[in-house]
């Protein structure tokens, strides 16, 4: 008998997993397996993930911890932690951890754990000065307004969270998002704004995006023509970077430029200096507690068994069900208001991460990373859901439900939590067409009719999710979901056999974008191919 590889015998046992698993509906499981709720759960406060309504049993388990285990997912994770350069395609460590409290679990140097401290304690500073006006504008005005212009990794982390603590604020400074390149958002920002009392952030670890500079650019015309002095340049500008120098040489002074490293990925910086606009409205405090939350989820990672590790088995449970079960799409719901841009940040972490085609030995891969989207609850119940009850695709589904809202609005609240529970339970459990049929009979329908509409009304449920539930949003426990899902990408990074920390294929887009704004800069379109042209020539700038 020819001898099959450790991995390829992990994989027929899970294709066996999966084969016997899809035999019963959800519904079945919990019959066969009543304690599945009281089993297939964890928790890690403050979240408590229920996974039981996922179509898994314990041999799939069992064959997932050994793939973890076979992929050396531990060995991985500590190198990660103990600094190795892991992003080997950029000869660069990965440390966003170490800059959450997490010293004792991650073996930077002294100098480097020394700079990040130094540094940390600069920004809350300056953030301490902002609100408290011990720092003021050119003219002698406390700062009421900040622009923080960024992109990417430089914008959805602080942005999204500043909306999810809207409840938590320290200050009463506004601060304004620009990221995008489109003049009427900047025409509108600036038309309210007093540069008196606003305070200009630039958001770039590369200073380099081509976004971020124009929009710096702009920003700075609009400055000027109202302080064309040095100082108030001094005193109103900001920039956060890995790239000081550039930084300096834009006009910024070196007092308010607050570094990050290379070792910090963009879709990883909210934790460095990255937050800063953040900090600005939720305060030290509140930063602080932003990242020891994210820092109690780092040392569940380093330290739980596999089988009871959180991030682990959220990337493990994603991984059947993109390999074996066959989705490939992971919707993420919150119910929550507050956290309806995270499904944006989750996209750039997991899809810049993970979306790749080769390992690290440069060979094809048969399977990367989930495309990810989403919307919060309920609203994302009279959109997309209908396809996820009846329509033929199929999706993983991670609910996020925060277990407190407002007080002063507990129906809102139950009614919130309710149709979250209800969404998840609709998916697993479907509705049968006899069950449809004796509705309608109940309704008053006649046979017939009954018997035709019962046909529109089913659907098969058996759509498995996992149930987050988060304590409330607190700095602490988004601080503590925001490292899961970093830790789960990561993990399934290491399954899959990719690098999660470069990102060659944005760079195309960047290149062919400089070239066709020199083409229409030179109105020389000749080298373009001719669908580009033709479109060109339709917008003729
Ligand atoms: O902070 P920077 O260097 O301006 O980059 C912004 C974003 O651009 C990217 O390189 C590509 O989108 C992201 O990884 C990064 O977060």
């Amino acid at each position: 008998m020819p001898q099959i590889s450790i991995e390829q015998s992990l994989h027929n046992s899970l294709l066996n997993a999966a084969q016997e698993v899809q035999k019963l509906h959800l519904l079945e499981l919990f019959q066969l397996q009543p304690t599945r709720a009281e089993t297939y759960r964890l928790d890690v406060s403050p979240i408590y993930l229920d996974y039981s309504k996922q179509a898994l049993n314990q041999q799939a388990i069992e064959g997932l911890i050994a793939l973890a285990e076979h992929k050396n997912l531990a060995s991985a994770r500590d190198a990660m932690f103990q600094g190795d350069a892991i992003n080997h395609t950029e000869q660069r460590a990965v440390l966003h951890t170490a800059l959450r409290n997490s010293e004792r679990l991650n073996k930077v140097d002294a100098h480097t754990a020394a700079e990040i401290e130094h540094t940390k304690q600069r920004m809350l500073n300056f953030v301490d000065g902002i609100i408290n006006q011990s720092l003021l504008g050119f003219t002698g005005k406390g700062i009421t307004d900040v622009i923080s212009i960024g992109i990417g990794g430089s914008f959805f982390g602080p942005k999204m969270l500043q909306s999810a603590l809207e409840e938590q604020r320290a200050s009463a400074i506004n601060v304004h998002y620009l990221a995008n390149i489109d003049g009427a958002q900047i025409k509108h920002m600036l038309k309210a704004l007093n540069p008196e009392t606003t305070l200009i952030i630039v958001a770039s670890k590369s200073w380099t995006t081509a976004e971020t500079q124009l929009n710096a650019d702009a920003v700075m015309t609009w400055f000027k023509s109202h302080f064309s002095d040095q100082q108030a340049i001094k005193q109103h500008w900001v920039a956060l970077t890995a790239k000081p120098q550039q930084a300096q040489a834009f006009g910024i002074s070196s007092d308010y430029i607050f570094p990050l490293w290379d070792f910090v990925g963009g879709r990883y910086s909210v934790w460095s200096t990255i937050g800063l606009p953040l900090a600005l409205s939720i305060g030290r405090e509140g930063f602080e507690s932003l990242l020891a939350g994210a820092a109690s989820m780092d040392k569940h990672f380093c330290e739980a068994p596999l089988n009871a590790n959180m991030p682990v088995m959220l990337a493990l449970i994603g991984y059947w069900q993109q390999v074996y079960l066959g989705y490939n799409n992971l919707m993420v719901l919150p119910y929550s208001h507050g956290l309806k841009a995270l499904p944006a940040y989750l996209q750039q972490l997991d899809m810049e991460s993970n979306g790749k085609s080769v390992n690290a030995l440069g060979d094809e891969i048969a399977n990367s990373g989930p495309i990810l989207w989403g919307a919060e609850g309920t609203n994302c119940q009279h959109s997309f859901m209908q396809l996820l009850h009846q329509g033929k695709q199929k999706a993983m589904v991670d609910f996020i439900v925060p277990a407190k809202g407002d007080p002063h609005y507990p129906a809102h609240h139950n009614m919130m939590v309710a149709n979250g529970l209800a969404q998840a339970q609709a998916l697993m459990q479907g509705k049968t067409t006899q069950q449809a049929f004796d509705e309608l009979i109940a309704s008053g329908e006649d046979e017939t009719s009954a018997a035709a509409l019962a046909k529109h009304k089913a659907m098969p449920g058996n759509t498995g999710s996992n149930t987050l539930i988060i304590d409330a949003l607190s700095p602490f426990t988004l601080g503590a979901l925001l490292a899961l899902y970093e830790h789960k990408v990561f993990c399934q990074g290491v399954l899959f056999g990719i690098n999660s920390f470069d990102q060659w294929g944005v760079e195309l887009g960047k290149q062919l974008g400089k070239t066709l704004m020199s083409a229409i800069e030179t109105q020389d379109l000749s080298q373009l191919d001719p669908s580009t042209q033709a479109l060109l020539k339709h917008i003729n700038l």
